[in-house]
């Protein structure tokens, strides 16, 4: 049993953790699976490249309105696949030679393995061997992300499907996809794969796509996404079957009564699931909430001292900013525990990187209305300002709530081209408390520029004063 000043569990955000000020802490880090995490591996940085690449694709199939006459002509799936994943497994690989051998790291032991408590501060790290190795620790990071969520659905196994760790190492592109699901994973491979040239089937269980946006954002999406792809809404996947011809019946039941759909690939996209199962938190007193996640206080301290916890693994946002800013908040609360610093998760935006682009930060009109919050709501189109016209988009728009009494913004939802760019300065205005009027009127806005969508919208608030 060997005893270390401090262990980090997960080496996605857990391992940004680590620098020189650690340098004379006794430090092992432990991870299971491929060094860098989620994000890096198989989350937003090969799907963001994806998503560009298919952007690319599904530019002539909208450029002929311009007088501008395209044809794809065809996509190289290996190419594509192997420039993303050529530019990433080296980072990955890098950072963990870079933990393993660098001397910056003389302090740190990475442990490859999965690490399991087995009494109060004990972690036994089982490798893929089989072998055992226990560590002890004053203090512990807990950054042990999450992993798909697999329903059960009979055959599902036996006929094979995919999760968003495996669908973008596909061999070859298949004619047919089918994607059960359709949230945030759900919308953008639907926009991957459709942009080349994959007939997408999504099989929603729900009556709206990416149903946790704002209704009327998700219902535009719903309704540009049916005219995109094959849609079906409040199909429940019953069953599944891998056929000779290596085509993969889906059984579906609606309230319309039982469906097929036949693809060549499945993708299971329902959300995502704490590791917490795989640490086993409890036997080192370490608490779990009904869904999986590690409970922590403001500081991202479990109720047992010095054993931290962030990212996926203990927060409902599951995103790789908030799992960043949660990091450095441990990485502080590490280095200066007598002056703990607390996360900040007033305002935490989103963006579904689909086709249209999706973001969001605050409280949906929904909510505000749940929440009895006083709200007016600003609307601007992307057809009534100049870039809009410019790129002839006619279904954009962005949606602001404020309150109406002193003119701060309390929620923003826009859907259409860049959204996820556009934005940034209404999470800025929400985290620096800009009331909209000035914000709107305050400073310049480049002219023709897409962020005249906010400030139109911003102009729009019926505010009791503007
Ligand atoms: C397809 C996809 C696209 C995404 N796109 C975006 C995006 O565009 N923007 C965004 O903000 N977020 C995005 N996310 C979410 C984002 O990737 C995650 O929120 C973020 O990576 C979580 O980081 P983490 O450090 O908490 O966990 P992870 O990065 O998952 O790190 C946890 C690590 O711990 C290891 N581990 C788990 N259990 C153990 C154990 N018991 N012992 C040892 N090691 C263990 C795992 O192998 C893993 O390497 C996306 C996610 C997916 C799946
Ligand atoms: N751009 C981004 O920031 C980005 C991109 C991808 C993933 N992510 C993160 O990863 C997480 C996981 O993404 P996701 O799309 O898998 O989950 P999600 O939570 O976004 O959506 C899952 C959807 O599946 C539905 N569902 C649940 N069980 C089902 C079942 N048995 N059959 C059919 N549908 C079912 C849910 O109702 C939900 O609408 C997200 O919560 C998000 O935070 C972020």
């Amino acid at each position: 049993m060997t005893h270390y000043d401090l262990v980090i569990v997960g080496t996605g955000s857990g391992n940004s953790i680590l620098d020189h000020r650690f340098a004379d802490l006794k430090t092992a880090i432990v991870e299971r699976g491929t060094f860098g995490g989620t994000c890096l591996n198989v989350g937003c940085i090969p799907t963001k490249m994806f998503v560009h690449t298919a952007d690319v694709a599904a530019t002539p199939a909208h450029s002929a309105r311009f007088g501008v006459d395209e044809q794809l002509t065809g996509v190289r799936w290996a190419d594509i696949r192997d420039r993303v994943f050529g530019r990433i497994d080296p980072i990955a690989a890098g950072g963990a030679q870079y933990r393993r051998q660098h001397a910056d790291n003389a302090n740190v032991t990475v442990y490859d393995g999965t690490g399991r408590f087995t009494a109060t501060k004990e972690l036994t790290v089982t490798g893929a061997d089989g072998q055992t190795r226990v560590i002890t620790a004053d203090r512990f990071v807990l950054a042990a992300g999450s992993r798909p969520i697999v329903p059960f659905v009979p055959g599902l196994t036996e006929a094979g499907f995919h999760t968003s760790d495996t669908v973008m190492r596909l061999e070859r592109l298949p004619a047919r996809l089918g994607i059960i699901g359709s949230g945030f994973v759900a919308a953008e491979f639907a926009h991957v794969f459709s942009s080349l040239g994959v007939e997408v089937t999504l099989i929603a269980r729900s009556a709206l796509l990416l149903r946790r946006e704002d209704t009327e954002v998700a219902t535009r999406y719903t309704d540009l996404a049916t005219a995109a792809y094959d849609v079906r809404l409040l199909h429940e996947t019953i069953g599944a079957v891998r056929r000779d011809d290596g085509s993969v019946a889906l059984t579906t039941l609606s309230p319309a009564g039982a469906d097929e759909v036949v693809v060549d690939e499945v993708l299971v996209a329902v959300g995502r699931q704490p590791n917490s199962d795989l640490l086993d938190p409890a036997a080192t007193g370490v608490e779990v909430d009904q869904d999986g996640r590690v409970v922590v206080d403001a500081h991202q301290q479990t109720a047992v001292e010095g054993i931290y916890a962030l990212g996926d693994l203990s927060s409902k946002y599951q995103l790789k900013h908030v799992a960043n800013h949660e990091a450095r908040v441990v990485q502080h609360n590490l280095l200066h525990p007598d002056d703990p610093i607390e996360s900040d998760h007033r305002f935490v935006p989103a963006a579904v990187f689909g086709s249209p682009q999706i973001a969001s930060v605050g409280l949906t009109e929904e909510q505000a209305r749940e929440q009895q919050v006083p709200y007016v709501v600003g609307r601007a189109e992307y057809a009534g300002i100049a870039y809009g016209w410019a790129m002839e988009n006619t279904t954009g728009f962005a949606k602001l709530l404020a309150d109406p009494a002193t003119g701060l913004l309390i929620g923003a939802h826009l859907i259409g081209p860049h959204a996820s760019t556009i934005l940034q300065p209404v999470i800025q205005a929400m985290s620096f408390g800009l009331d909209a009027h000035t914000m709107a009127r305050g400073q310049y806005w480049i002219h023709p520029a897409l962020p005249e969508l906010i400030e139109n919208a911003l102009l729009n608030l019926p505010l009791d004063r503007s």
